[in-house]
């Protein structure tokens, strides 16, 4: 079943679901606001009764039963009312009773309507790892020059001269990024209203990058608005544009997004999970907020979606709980909730959380507000843990990653191979070519390591033009085989200096904790005696096991 109509067939059973709770719920209902009339302990009755209403005007709407929600909320104003001013509440009482006896008529009423929930499209690589870029430069020169420099990163560029067709191939769908001349001599400046069109209402928006000759504000603002991720002006740094590009991606195509909903109401949490998950997000749902630590350190979240209202509990009492702990500081925690009054919102931001979103909420709003707050959430901590210029990681980081994993290869009995990898001649590079064509080789590198190695893989600039990868699961005979086809490959990229073309090669040393006898004290140190090797036999291959 194509993804779209699964994620509708799963809506409908969860709306199902939902809609057979409400029948049980809603007698249940009248039944207590009839007993309003009886009771003693009126006040306990309603404050339960207004508890259920706010729920029910936050969940029903969700599900599409828009009239049924606003009546809730309607009603849960008049509860309120009622508790608020004893003395005018017989007649409240009234029309609540009342008004609550309607709400079984409404929900029969009710014909929910389906949302419009688009799967989230990714700027997934194809087959072979490449990325493909459209470009549209009526320059030949340049247009050249970035299909040039950009093939050397392993993406494939497809060159667009008349802006007319854009948008036409924009919906094959095969692009995972634009790059644009918005210049305003050139037809790009007059596509860029079609563009903003076409990028409204896509989540997320393709990224675009824009080139221009003109650096003032408006352009700026044209290029963003038509969701540009990076604007550079003529002359343009190549290697800058691609880095750029680069990051523009990695949000998108790292790990998924993970997203903790904390909700005691099941249908509402799973259909929120539905649609993220649909999104390509990984979702778990707590029901119940005293599992919320335990959950947090398992599934490490990107995004918190936050109930307010739970019975024992409320949920910005839950946010602070998570800011108590240094290592959540940065993750966004965004309420959900059926409050409408700006007054006690603001005071939920005060307290704790980033942001606050109103029941009922649309798909599309909340697959919005959810990406973008991931998304901002892992720039910020990739700027803050990677290395700027490769966007691997840094060398103390890298050096804990191998101490993790050669711990979890003794614990589990899974061997892990540990890789030094170094380009070869790299001060020649410099020397002859220029430092700035030395950094582009330098990016190269990473960015085909990134591309060929797995994602449970973890990559780390341990120096100038030296790199770590840890390879879980791995034998040191599979890790060589690996490593010599990156090597192959990095020594088959051309890259520009001028009107000149060069290649470069790399070597590797590589040690393993692994089958017999698993012991590996200094994993980092032998794979740089292999990486040694390496350099001792000419370059250009790689080193696995100790050759003395
Ligand atoms: N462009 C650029 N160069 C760097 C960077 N970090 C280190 N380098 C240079 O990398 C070069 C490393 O050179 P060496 O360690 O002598 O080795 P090599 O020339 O690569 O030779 P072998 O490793 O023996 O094959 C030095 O010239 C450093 O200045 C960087 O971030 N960018």
């Amino acid at each position: 079943m194509p993804k779209t109509e699964q994620l509708k067939a799963q809506l409908a059973e969860l709306g199902q679901a939902f809609r057979k709770r409400l029948e049980q719920e809603l007698p249940e209902l009248v039944r207590q606001a009839e007993q309003l009339q009886n009771t003693e302990q009126v006040e306990p009755a309603l404050q339960q009764l207004q508890g259920q209403l706010h729920k029910l005007a936050g969940s029903a709407g969700t599900f599409g039963h828009t009239a049924l929600g606003e009546r809730a909320r309607e009603l849960e104003q008049l509860a309120k009312h009622c508790l608020a001013d004893p003395a005018a509440a017989d007649e409240a009482r009234k029309r609540l009773r009342e008004g609550l006896c309607q709400l079984p008529l409404l929900l029969n009423q009710s014909r929910p309507e389906p949302q419009d929930s688009q799967p989230l499209e990714s700027a997934l690589p194809d087959e072979q790892g490449q990325q493909h870029i459209l470009m549209l430069e009526h320059d030949p020169e340049l247009a050249r020059q970035t299909s040039q420099t950009l093939s050397n990163f392993g993406y494939q560029v497809t060159i667009l001269e008349q802006a007319d067709s854009l948008i036409t191939q924009l919906d094959s769908g095969q692009y995972a990024a634009l790059i644009i001349d918005i210049s305003p001599e050139v037809a790009g400046h007059q596509a860029l209203g079609a563009l903003q069109r076409w990028q409204a209402g896509r989540v997320p928006p393709l990224p675009v990058i824009a080139i221009s000759t003109d650096s003032a504000f408006a352009a700026r603002l044209e290029a963003v608005r038509a969701g540009a991720r990076g604007f550079f002006t003529k002359p343009v740094d190549l290697t800058v544009l691609e880095n750029r590009l680069r990051r523009s991606f990695e949000v998108q195509q790292d790990d998924p997004f993970r997203v903790l909903v904390v909700d005691d109401d099941q249908e509402l949490a799973e259909r929120f999970k539905a649609i993220l998950d649909n999104a390509g997000m990984r979702v778990e749902t707590v029901l119940d907020p005293a599992q919320l630590i335990k959950r947090m350190n398992a599934f490490q979240p990107d995004v918190v979606l936050m109930d307010i209202n739970m019975p024992h509990y409320s949920g910005i009492e839950l946010a602070q709980m998570i800011r108590l702990n240094d290592n959540w500081l940065r993750v966004p925690i965004i309420y959900l909730s059926a409050e409408t009054d700006t007054v006690a919102q603001m005071a939920a931001l005060l307290k704790a959380g980033d942001d606050f979103v109103s029941k009922p909420i649309s798909d599309a709003a909340l697959l919005t507000t959810v990406y973008a707050r991931a998304q901002r959430a892992r720039l910020v901590s990739q700027a803050l843990a990677r290395d700027s210029m490769t966007g691997l990681l840094k060398h103390a980081d890298i050096k804990e990653q191998v101490e993790l994993e050669v711990e979890r290869a003794l614990r589990t009995q899974q061997p892990v191979s540990i890789a030094m990898i170094d380009i070869d001649h790299f001060k020649s590079v410099n020397d002859n070519h220029g430092h700035a064509v030395g950094d582009t080789v330098i990016r190269a590198l990473a960015n085909l390591l990134r591309q060929r190695l797995r994602r449970i893989d973890r990559i780390g600039r341990y120096g100038g033009e030296e790199f770590v990868a840890v390879l879980p699961n791995c034998a040191a005979a599979d890790a060589k085989a690996i490593l010599d086809s990156i090597r192959e490959a990095f020594s088959a990229l051309q890259f520009s200096s001028g009107s000149k073309l060069f290649q470069c090669t790399f070597s590797a040393g590589i040690s393993a904790c692994e089958a017999p006898d698993w012991c590996l004290d200094e994993p980092l140190e032998l794979a740089d005696q292999h990486l040694y090797q390496a350099k001792q036999q000419g370059r250009n291959r790689v080193i696995g096991v100790s050759l003395s």
